[in-house]
């Protein structure tokens, strides 16, 4: 089965998550993008949802979602949103796509996270994909520097500008055997906004999907 393929299995597995009357927290990404088609060919009438991105807010647009600040709606019920790397114990690298802060974001605040993937996702120990940082611009060498005293090798996403008109780097090397004590680290050093390691906050449960299936951890 081809990935796109995949990506359609686990967003229809997911749609079994959603009730109609709830406000959706909304990831970003392919798999999302995936989910959003299956919940409009659905008979869920969400009240409104809350966008992680630019992006995801074009395509729920389209979809005819109603997009609602996190500022007016509290706390989420539940949020769907894929990953770039996912573990045995549902923590996750994300930020692929740039969208990390507004993703861990909404993840946070939100009761369930449910996290939908391929299978090419799943790893052992998390580090093969690149960890993105986002980085305030004037810190970017310091931080850099910094990264570069844990271990890592930070190279800049060339011409990229997130929603929060930010830069990223992308850091290979980095040593994600203890991914809670990384991530603390990480967000500790001035000029990091947040880096895409889910450790603190991982997925409440994760949706892969396989050749022979959905497969659920949590
Ligand atoms: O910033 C992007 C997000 O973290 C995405 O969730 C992640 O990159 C996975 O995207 P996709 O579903 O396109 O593989």
């Amino acid at each position: 089965m081809s990935q796109s393929r995949l990506k359609i299995e686990v967003a229809r597995a997911a749609l079994s998550e959603v009730d109609s009357g709830m406000v959706l927290g909304v990831g970003t990404g392919s798999t999302v993008n995936a989910f959003l088609d299956e919940l409009a060919g659905s008979d869920i009438q969400l009240k409104g949802a809350v966008s992680s991105s630019r992006a995801t807010t074009e395509k729920l647009a389209e979809t005819g979602i109603e997009v609602m600040d996190l500022n007016h709606v509290g706390e989420l019920e539940l949020y769907i949103d894929g990953a770039d790397e996912v573990d045995e114990h549902r923590r996750l690298i994300k930020g692929g796509g740039g969208a990390l802060t507004r993703e861990k974001i909404i993840a946070s605040a939100s009761r369930r996270f449910v996290c939908i993937v391929d299978e090419s996702k799943c790893v052992k120990v998390l580090g093969d994909f690149a960890l993105p940082v986002e980085v305030v611009p004037m810190a970017r060498a310091f931080v850099g520097r910094k990264l570069v005293g844990l271990g890592g090798r930070p190279e800049l996403r060339d011409g990229f500008e997130t929603d929060n008109g930010n830069l990223i780097l992308d850091v290979r090397n980095l040593d994600l055997l203890d991914p809670l004590k990384i991530e603390s680290e990480i967000n500790q050093i001035p000029g990091v906004v947040t880096c895409g390691l889910f450790a603190r906050r991982p997925a409440d449960r994760v949706l892969i999907a396989g050749e022979a299936g959905i497969r659920r951890l949590g």
